[in-house]
Parts: C-alpha cells; sequence; structure tokens
C-alpha cells in the first residue's frame, strides 16, 4: 500500500521537473549556472558571437571554393621526397591497346606513370647536365624552348635549328665519357621500364626525337618555343609507346614552375597529378591517351631535362650518337 504522503511527494516533484523544462522569466543564479554548463561559456568579449559566426561562415566559403574548384590536383613526386619506385595505375585507351597489341612482347601488363630516384645518381645527372650547358651554348632559342638532340644533331638556334655535329666540323660533340654515362644511362631507364610494365627489355627500341630540353620563362618566339601545351605523345610523336624524362636540375631550387601535369581527360581535365622533377628522378609512362599531360610555364631559372623515348615498332629505331 501506498502512503498518501509519498503520492503528494511525488506529484512535488513530478511539477518541480515540469518548472524546470520551462523556467520562469526570472532565472534563479543556479538556472543560469547550469544554462552556462550546458551552451559554453557565455560571451567574454564585446561582439563575440558577431566574430564567431564571422569565423564559422569563412570557414565554409573556404570549404566550398575548395572542392568546387574544377581541377583537383594530387602530387605522385614531391621534389623534396626520395623515391626507390612511385606508381600509379590508369586504365589504358582503347587505341593503345589496338596499336600495341601488333608487337609481341611489348605489351604494358596496366599501363600508367612510374617515377624513380634511384636509377640515375646525381653524379650521371651532373654529367649530363653540364653538356646540356656546353653544347647548348653554341645555340640556344631566341623563345623559351631550348632542344638539342644528339642523335640527329639538331640544336635549337634563335628562331631556327642547326645542325651541330656539322657546326663543329670534324670535332667531336661528346667526349667519350659524355658518350658512355649516356648510353648507360638510356639503358638503366630501358630496364626499368621493361620491368615496370612486365615487357622484354629487347621489344623496346630507342625512337625519335630522344632530345634534351632547356626551358626558362623567355617569350616565345616560335611555336617550337610553347612547350606548355597539354598534348598526348602518341599523336604528337607517332612512333612512341613508352616516355621517359630524366630531370637533370631540382624544382624550387634551379628554377620555378615547371612541373610536369598528367591531366585524366585532355578536354575537361578535373584531376591532375603533378611531378616535380629533382636531379636523377626518371619518370616513365604508356605514351597513348590515358597519359595527357603538359609542362607548367616556367616562372624563373633554367629547368634542364632529357625526352628518352622509345617504340616497339623495330622500324622506327634509332642508333646511339656516334660522335
Ligand atoms: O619535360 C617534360 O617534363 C615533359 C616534356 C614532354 O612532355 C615531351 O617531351 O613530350
Ligand atoms: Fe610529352
Amino acid at each position: 500500500m501506498t502512503s498518501p504522503k509519498v503520492t503528494r511527494r511525488h506529484k512535488e516533484s513530478q511539477s518541480t521537473d515540469k518548472n524546470k523544462e520551462k523556467p520562469a522569466p526570472n532565472k534563479t543564479d543556479d538556472e543560469s549556472k547550469e544554462k552556462r554548463f550546458k551552451y559554453g561559456p557565455l560571451p567574454s568579449f564585446a561582439n563575440q558571437r558577431v566574430w564567431s559566426r564571422g569565423i564559422l561562415l569563412l570557414g565554409v566559403v573556404i570549404y566550398i571554393l575548395y572542392f568546387s574548384k574544377s581541377t583537383k590536383e594530387t602530387v605522385l613526386a614531391k621534389q623534396s621526397e626520395v623515391y626507390i619506385r612511385r606508381s600509379q595505375n590508369v586504365e589504358c585507351s582503347k587505341q593503345f591497346l589496338e596499336d600495341i597489341q601488333n608487337y609481341k612482347g611489348c605489351v604494358p601488363q596496366k599501363c600508367g606513370r612510374f617515377v624513380s630516384d634511384k636509377l640515375v645518381t646525381s653524379q650521371e645527372a651532373d654529367i649530363l647536365l653540364k653538356l646540356a650547358i656546353r653544347v647548348m651554348a653554341q645555340g640556344g632559342s631566341s623563345g623559351g624552348a631550348s632542344i638539342m638532340d644528339l642523335h640527329t644533331g639538331a640544336l635549337s638556334f634563335n628562331d631556327k635549328f642547326i645542325n651541330v655535329y656539322a657546326h663543329n666540323g670534324d670535332n667531336n660533340v661528346l667526349t667519350p665519357e659524355e658518350r658512355k654515362i649516356y648510353q648507360l644511362v638510356r639503358k638503366k631507364i630501358q630496364t626499368a621500364i621493361a620491368d615496370a610494365f612486365r615487357i622484354e627489355f629487347n621489344s623496346l627500341h630507342l625512337t625519335y626525337p630522344t632530345f634534351f630540353s632547356r626551358l626558362t620563362n623567355v617569350e616565345p618566339k616560335t611555336r617550337h618555343d610553347e612547350y606548355w601545351h597539354e598534348h598526348v605523345d602518341k599523336r604528337t610523336y607517332e612512333s612512341f609507346h613508352y616516355t621517359s624524362l630524366l630531370y637533370l636540375n631540382d624544382y624550387n631550387k634551379d628554377f620555378k614552375g615547371g612541373r610536369f601535369v598528367f591531366m585524366d581527360d585532355i578536354d575537361a581535365p578535373s584531376k591532375n597529378v603533378t611531378v616535380e622533377p629533382k636531379k636523377g628522378r626518371v619518370l616513365m609512362f604508356t605514351s597513348g591517351y590515358e597519359n595527357p599531360h603538359f609542362v607548367e610555364r616556367v616562372q624563373e631559372g633554367s629547368r634542364f631535362a632529357i625526352t628518352v623515348s622509345f617504340t616497339c615498332d623495330a622500324t622506327k629505331a634509332i642508333q646511339d650518337p656516334k660522335k
């Protein structure tokens, strides 16, 4: 049995709870303390609410701006890092697969991109850099892109090209050591491409054009100087199947700008993947539509690299430089 007293007490406590839910307009000290605990400290400086709302709004705006940027960017290789091997697979384009099926032992297990900082030593890169600087001093473009092709002898000269071997008469352009290093580096890259894409070393042939480049911020004088356009190597140079780049100096140290950028779609890029040049860094990729790319304009300094190109088509092979 329940005593009437107990029932009344129960009723009283119920009515007290109700009162708590709907506080009276005149708050007691206890009620005000409870509120402070529940909703955090009350404003302690003038306009604190306005400031905090402003900051919150700014955060939302920054978030929206960041995520609505039409092209997102990720870094495949940073200049400050050293990669034994870093890779990214991409689906082979239909055209590339159709074409490469014709070459036995040369079909990649997967299409994609590879970076390695451990193939070419810094000393080897330095020897090739010195060679490029010395030989390019005999010519050089009047615009921002100079090239030197040791296989054909083509060297930029103002707004044209000269033959560097003819220009040097009977004198050798390369020292025996430079020729040795150039061939050694070419073989190392060929081995690395065969290994990365799981193809046969002997199915690959060096092809045209394979060349040194020096890029600067000088205004272009001819279309050859406009090195920053988006392109697909296989479309620009038909014989290419595998492209590689050997970087001879450093992004953000020797030059500013000039990053290599892969795009997911050449017409409507939404995801870019960047590679920051680093002395001795080798970048290798399949040359089809799966790998559209461009080089950012150099803002300061001179950027040196070698484009080393390979084909699976033996009829498009070129020889190592002789002189
Ligand atoms: O220099 C580079 O990083 C890339 C050059 C290039 O895209 C090319 O030679 O086709
Ligand atoms: Fe290219």
